[in-house]
C-alpha cells in the first residue's frame, strides 16, 4: 500500500516536470518574460489612464488649494470655513483621517497654523476643525445655543448599540418628539442636570471614599509580601482591572461583578473597538467585537433587572442610602429613574449603562496609568508627590482626606501636565437652528459639526504663551510637571487661569465633563494609596523612556501606553 502510494506520487512529481520540460522557456531578455504587470505598465493605455489620473488628482489638488487660500484671504465678512485641499473628489480627507487621524491633525495645524477653522471631509461625513483660541472661546459661550446631540447620537447607535426606535431621544431637534408624555425637558439636557447634580459635592466626596476603600480593601488583599518582590510584567492590564473593577463597585453596586465577573475583561476588549464600531463594520468582519458587545448588553440588563427587582431606584432623595450593592449610588438611582420615565425600554437603558461605564472609565484608567507611570521614571518627583500626599492623610485615621488634594500645587500640576500630553478627546459641537457666526470673520452653516480637539489645542505654543507666559517655561511637547504653578512672593500655586481655551481635556463651557472632579479624585488617590501600600519601581527604566502615549489610537480619549511596562511591587513595612 504504502509502495503504491509513492510511487503514484513520484510517477506524478514525473508527470509535472515532463509538462514543465514541455514549456518553452522565453530568453529572459525577451519582452514576453517580463510579468503581466510590467506589460501593463508598460502598455500605452495604461500610460494614458495613468497621466489622465495624475492630472485629475494634481488639479483637483491645485483647484482645492486655490479655493482653500482665496476665502481664507477673504475679507468678507461671515464667510465659509476653507475646506482643506485634497486630491480625491468625493472621498476627500478619508483615507488620511482612517490612516493616521492624530498625524493628520497635527500635520494640518503644522501647516496652516491656528487662524482660521478648517474644513474637512470624509465622504458623506465632515467637521470643522476649529482651532483659533477665539473661535474656540466663542462656541464655549454658546452652550445654549450649540449642542453635542448629533454626535451623541452617533455614538448611542453606532458604539452602545441603542435600539433604532429609541435613537431619536437622543437626535431630535423637536421637543415635542423627545418629550412623550408631556416631560419638562429635552431627555438629554435632564441628563446633564442629573450628572452634575450626583457627580459634585457630598454625593461625589461619598462616590471617591468608596472607590478609595474598594480599591484598598482589593490591593490589601494581594499576595504581595513585605520581605520579597512581585513583578507584574504589564502594569497597565494590571491598572485597568483593580482601577475599573473599583470604579464600577464605587459607581454601580457590587451585585454587578458577582453576577458577571467577566465584565472587567469584557468592558476592555469593548472599548478597544470603538474605532471599528464607529467605521460601521460588519459583522462579519469584526465577530468578536460584535459578541463581545451582545455579552456585556445583555448582562447588564440581567443586573438592571436584579435591580429592579430587590431595590428601588426613586431611592434617590435626602431620604435614600448613599449606596446599595444593587443600583449602587444615587446617581444610577437618578438616572434610571428618568430613563424609566422618558419610555426607554431595557435594551436602550442597557445602552445608557454601557454608555456611561465608558464615559466613567475609559479615559480615567488610562490617565491612571500615565500619573503613575510619570512618579515611577522620576523617583525625584515620585519624593515631592508622596510628601504632598503625606500631608493629605486624615490624623484620625490615616487615610487620604480627598477634598486636600485640591490644596496642593505639584499634585494638581502633575495631574494637568499628565492630561495635557496623553488626551485626546473632543470637544464637537452643532447649531441646530441657524447659521452660527464663529465671529466677525466666519459663518458656519446650520447642522454642520465644530469639532475641537483637546490634543491640537495642547501644543499651541502661541496660546499658551499669550495666556500664560510661565507656562511655556519649557518646550510643550516635554511632560513638565510644574507647567500649571504659579508662583508668588511666598509660594506656588496650581492654577489653570487663562488656559480655558489650551487646556481642554474635559471639553469646556456649560457642556463640560460633569465626571472631572471624580476623575481628578481617582487618578490622584490611586497613586497616594499604590505609594501607601507599596514600595513600587519600574523593572527596566530605560525600556520605559521609550513607552510613549500610543497616537496611532483614535482620539476618542486618553492614549493608552505604545508598550507593556513592567513594574515590581513589595509591601510596606
Ligand atoms: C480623565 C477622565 C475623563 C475625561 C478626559 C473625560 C472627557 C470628557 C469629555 C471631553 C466630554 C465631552 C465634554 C464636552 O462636550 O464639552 C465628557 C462628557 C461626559 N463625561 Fe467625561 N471624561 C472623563 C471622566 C469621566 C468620568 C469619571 C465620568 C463619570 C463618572 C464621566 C462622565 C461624563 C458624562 C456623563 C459626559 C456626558 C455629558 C453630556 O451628556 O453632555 N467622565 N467627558
Amino acid at each position: 500500500m504504502a509502495s503504491n502510494i509513492s510511487e503514484r506520487a513520484s510517477s506524478s512529481m514525473e508527470n509535472i516536470s515532463e509538462s514543465h520540460s514541455m514549456l518553452t522557456i522565453p530568453n529572459q531578455e525577451s519582452p514576453l518574460f517580463a510579468n503581466p504587470l510590467l506589460i501593463t505598465v508598460n502598455s500605452t493605455p495604461f500610460r494614458i489612464a495613468a497621466l489622465v489620473l495624475l492630472t485629475l488628482l494634481v488639479s483637483t489638488y491645485t483647484l482645492s488649494l486655490f479655493k482653500f487660500i482665496r476665502t481664507r484671504n477673504s475679507q468678507r465678512p461671515g464667510k465659509p470655513a476653507p475646506t482643506l485641499p485634497y486630491y480625491l473628489l468625493g472621498i476627500c480627507h478619508a483615507f488620511d483621517l482612517d490612516w493616521s487621524m492624530a498625524s493628520f491633525l497635527a500635520n494640518t495645524v503644522k501647516r496652516w497654523g491656528y487662524l482660521s477653522p478648517i474644513a474637512v471631509r470624509a465622504g458623506p461625513f465632515g467637521f470643522t476643525m476649529i482651532v483659533n483660541p477665539n473661535h474656540i472661546r466663542t462656541i464655549l459661550r454658546s452652550s445654549k445655543t450649540l449642542t453635542n446631540r448629533p454626535m451623541l447620537a452617533f455614538v448611542m447607535e453606532k458604539w452602545f448599540s441603542t435600539p433604532k426606535e429609541y435613537l431619536h431621544f437622543y437626535a431630535a431637534h423637536d421637543p415635542s418628539v423627545t418629550t412623550p408624555g408631556g416631560m419638562p425637558e429635552r431627555m438629554h439636557d435632564f441628563q446633564v442636570k442629573v450628572s452634575l447634580k450626583y457627580l459634585s459635592g457630598k454625593h461625589l466626596l461619598e462616590m471617591s471614599e468608596r472607590y478609595l476603600a474598594i480599591l484598598k480593601s482589593r490591593l490589601v488583599k494581594l499576595d504581595i509580601p513585605t520581605d520579597g518582590w512581585v513583578e507584574i510584567s504589564d502594569f497597565y492590564t494590571w491598572l485597568q482591572n483593580q482601577v475599573t473593577s473599583s470604579i464600577i463597585e464605587a459607581m454601580m453596586g457590587s451585585r454587578i461583578l458577582e453576577m458577571y465577573p467577566g465584565i472587567v475583561e469584557d468592558f476592555w476588549k469593548f472599548e478597544h473597538q470603538v474605532a471599528n464600531y464607529s467605521r460601521g463594520l460588519p459583522r462579519w468582519m469584526i465577530p468578536s467585537a460584535y459578541k463581545t458587545r451582545e455579552r456585556l448588553l445583555a448582562n447588564i440588563k440581567a443586573w438592571n433587572r436584579l435591580a429592579n427587582r430587590e431595590s428601588d431606584y426613586t431611592q434617590h432623595g435626602e431620604e435614600g442610602p448613599e449606596w446599595d450593592e444593587f443600583f449602587g449610588t444615587k446617581f444610577i438611582k437618578a438616572r434610571e429613574g428618568y430613563l424609566r420615565e422618558y419610555g426607554l425600554n431595557e435594551d436602550a437603558i442597557a445602552s445608557e449603562h454601557l454608555g456611561l461605564l465608558f464615559g466613567s472609565n475609559a479615559n480615567v484608567v488610562p490617565a491612571v496609568f500615565w500619573y503613575i507611570f510619570e512618579s515611577f521614571k522620576d523617583v525625584e518627583l515620585q519624593e515631592k508627590l508622596k510628601t504632598e500626599l503625606q500631608d493629605c492623610l486624615k490624623p484620625e485615621t490615616g487615610d487620604l482626606d480627598i477634598p486636600k488634594f485640591s490644596t496642593k500645587p505639584l499634585l494638581q500640576s502633575t495631574y494637568a501636565e499628565v492630561l495635557r500630553l496623553c488626551v485626546t478627546t473632543t470637544t464637537t459641537r452643532t447649531n441646530e437652528n441657524a447659521n452660527f457666526k464663529l465671529g466677525p470673520d466666519y459663518t458656519i452653516d446650520k447642522d454642520k459639526t465644530m469639532t475641537i480637539f483637546a490634543s491640537i489645542t495642547a501644543y499651541n505654543r502661541q496660546a499658551w504663551g499669550t495666556a500664560r507666559p510661565e507656562s511655556v517655561g519649557k518646550p510643550l511637547d516635554e511632560f513638565w510637571p510644574e507647567r500649571f504653578l504659579r508662583s508668588n512672593k511666598k509660594e506656588a500655586n496650581f492654577s489653570l487661569e487663562g488656559l480655558t481655551e489650551c487646556w481642554m481635556p474635559y471639553g469646556g463651557g456649560q457642556r463640560m465633563c460633569p465626571g472631572r472632579h471624580f476623575a481628578k479624585n481617582v487618578i490622584i488617590s490611586t497613586l497616594g494609596l499604590l505609594l501607601e501600600l507599596f514600595e513600587c519601581e519600574l523593572v527596566d527604566v530605560q525600556q520605559a523612556e521609550q513607552v510613549k502615549p500610543d497616537t496611532k489610537w483614535v482620539p476618542y480619549g486618553t492614549l493608552p501606553p505604545t508598550k507593556e511596562v513592567a513594574v515590581r511591587l513589595r509591601r510596606t513595612e
